[in-house]
């Protein structure tokens, strides 16, 4: 079930635009009915849990799988002649760098191959990494390669950047160093989509979280609008004694109950009955109101559970 929550119409000349999108491998629906468009200067996170079709999808965007059907448009071209224009780049994961070259090094070399780049100061300087260009690649971090990646992929000013994935494995330093370079750079315009599956890099880098589970969009929109598509909130308090887990359950609107360690975790639609049996019936103490975070709405939907039954409209 597909939630679309951006309401603005769309005009102009797409940065993407993918319709109607299908991919199977086998009897494995990879991508399974996906429409995308995204305007000139968005910064999208392709958010969803493994296997939920975010590289497939990225792959078609960049010309490096053909659909079974429908269709990719990367600046109105098709995706080879996006890429074969200069027009958009991609950030790999990992491989592509030679270890004994220095950061500066691996730049110039990669602009000899091409005509017409930015100058090798000016990507290194955008991506954060001027001050570690005589360093050989095998000294540097992930999160230093990665930025590097970033840079080569700057050389032909691209209109669009896609990433797949492009922090896993870094430490939360690197990916936030990553982030802050990239972040600085798509304020200057640039279109940015990037395929995660950590919440909180969406959440605090994407100016609209793009969620998706069995090959389809589940969700579209900024992070609060995708937080506000699971209602309720989450109380939770301290108890000493023991807890009457099951009457918990059985007040009106109580989704779900946890207990961790000495606190209790509620996630209800009604969290004035909660609140009121907690204080009232139990001799729970420190109780917490909280707004749903993005993590539930994720799991909700996301799960089997909310795809089934089309709970989450
Ligand atoms: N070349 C392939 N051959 C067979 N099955 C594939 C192939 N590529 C992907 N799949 C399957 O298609 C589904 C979607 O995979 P995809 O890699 O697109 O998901 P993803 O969202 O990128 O996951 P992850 O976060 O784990 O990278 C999975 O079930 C995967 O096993």
């Amino acid at each position: 079930m597909t939630t679309e929550l951006l309401d603005t119409p769309v005009t102009g000349t797409l940065a993407l635009d993918l319709r109607g999108l299908r991919k199977s491998f086998g009897t494995v629906r990879a991508v399974d009915g996906l429409d995308l468009a995204v305007r000139p200067g968005e910064v999208v996170a392709f958010l969803g849990p493994n296997g939920a079709g975010k590289t497939t999808t990225i792959d078609m965007l960049l010309g490096l799988a053909e659909p079974d059907e429908g269709t990719v448009q990367v600046l109105g071209l098709e995706p080879t002649s996006a890429i074969a224009a200069g027009r958009v780049s991609a950030v790999m994961q990992s491989g592509g760098l030679l270890k004994d070259l220095t950061v500066a090094e691996t730049i110039e070399l990669t602009a000899s191959f091409f005509r017409g780049t930015r100058s090798p100061k000016e990507v290194m300087e955008r991506a954060g990494i001027a001050d570690i260009a005589d360093r050989r690649v095998g000294k540097c971090s992930g999160g230093q390669q990665q930025r590097l990646r970033f840079a080569l992929a700057l050389l032909p000013d691209p209109d669009v950047i896609v990433l797949d994935e492009p922090t896993t494995g870094m430490d939360v330093e690197g990916r936030r160093d990553f982030w802050n370079a990239l972040r600085a750079d798509a304020a200057r315009g640039r279109t940015i989509i990037f395929a995660t599956h950590y919440l909180e890099e969406a959440d605090a880098y994407a100016d609209r979280i793009v969620l998706v589970s069995h090959g389809r969009i589940v969700a579209d929109g900024s992070a609060a609008q995708v937080k506000s598509l699971t209602s309720g909130r989450v109380v939770s308090a301290s108890f000493a004694g023991p807890l009457d887990e099951a009457a918990l359950r059985a007040l009106p609107g109580v989704q779900d109950v946890e207990v961790r360690r000495e606190r209790v975790i509620i996630r209800t639609t009604d969290s004035d009955a909660v609140a009121r049996h907690l204080l009232t019936a139990t001799d729970a103490t420190d109780l917490e109101i909280a707004a749903r975070g993005l993590e539930d709405a994720f799991l909700a939907l996301t799960t089997d559970h909310a795809e089934s039954t089309g709970s989450i409209a």
